[in-house]
């Protein structure tokens, strides 16, 4: 019995756009879900809630909507089962039962489960390292029209692999809100763009900006597989992982 088909992963959030990536991603890899379920219950298998869902798989994967969150964590601490979290637009209570989880049970927090935007955080760390305070950063993302946070996850994922190249912490330089504005950019500060219209998938570039040139690091997914496929590849890895706080850099190895 391949790892593929030996573990069983159970999906929150089914019947949305990335619900419905997973489960075709799974299929082209032989790989078994337990069971899916939606706001109102199961979509797929028997199970209603993240609570019998949990109880029936090996390992759970979450990308539904921020306001499910403290119900999955707790589903999944009850039943010790390990819990991998995309969904994006979380707060910093969330934040906070997401580390104590990980004190009991292996959990990983990842606002993009593509391996070309955590590569591109890997390089952006480094940019940020080597080019002094005095070159400005601006991060730009686009989405599709139904998406409702910004800005989204990875462009503070981003934004937190620049600050750490930088030595300092996203909470003290971000500018998340810029408009209106009467006065010029403040020297070291990281500043944040968000469009939305149409149906991209998730664009985001990372400039960084000196007297006279520019530097433009960006990712285009051009579908959701990429994020599926991430996401499945971190689950068959994390059924494995001890307790703890784990980032898809440690998946990927990056
Ligand atoms: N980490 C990554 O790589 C990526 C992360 N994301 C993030 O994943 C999340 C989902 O994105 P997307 O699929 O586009 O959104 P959708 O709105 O298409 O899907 C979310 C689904 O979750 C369902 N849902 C709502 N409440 C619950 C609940 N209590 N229990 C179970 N399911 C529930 C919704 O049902 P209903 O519509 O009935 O409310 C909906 O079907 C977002 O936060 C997004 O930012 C997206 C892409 C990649
Ligand atoms: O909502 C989306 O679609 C996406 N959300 C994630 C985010 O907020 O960064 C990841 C990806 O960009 C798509």
């Amino acid at each position: 019995m391949t790892k593929e088909s030996s573990v069983k992963i159970g999906l929150i959030g089914a019947a949305g756009r990335m619900g419905k990536a997973i489960q075709e991603a799974a299929s082209q890899q032989d790989i078994q879900l337990s069971g899916g379920i939606g706001r109102k219950g199961a979509e797929f298998g028997s199970y209603n809630d993240s609570e019998s869902l949990a109880k029936a798989s090996d390992v759970l994967i979450d990308f539904s909507t921020a306001a499910a969150l403290k119900d999955n964590i707790e589903a999944a601490l009850h039943h010790k089962k390990p819990i991998i979290i995309g969904t994006t637009g979380l707060t910093e209570a969330d934040h906070q039962l997401i580390e104590q989880a990980a004190s009991k049970i292996p959990v990983i927090l990842a606002a993009n489960t593509s391996l070309g935007v955590n590569m591109l955080a890997a390089l952006v760390k480094q940019a940020a390292a080597k080019l002094g305070s005095d070159w400005d950063i601006e991060i730009v993302e686009m989405h599709h029209r139904h998406k409702k946070d910004a800005p989204s996850g990875t462009a503070l994922l981003l934004g937190r692999a620049a600050a750490e190249g930088r030595g300092e912490k996203l909470e003290d330089i971000a500018d998340l809100q810029r408009c209106p504005a009467t006065e010029p950019r403040e020297t070291g500060r990281i500043g944040f763009a968000s469009l939305r219209g149409g149906s991209v998938a998730g664009d985001h570039m990372v400039v960084f900006a000196s007297e006279g040139e520019r530097i433009e690091l960006g990712h285009r997914a051009e579908s959701r597989i990429i994020f599926a496929r991430g996401a499945l590849k971190a689950a068959l890895w994390l059924a494995d992982q001890s307790a703890g706080f784990y980032q898809m850099k440690d998946v990927l190895g990056l």
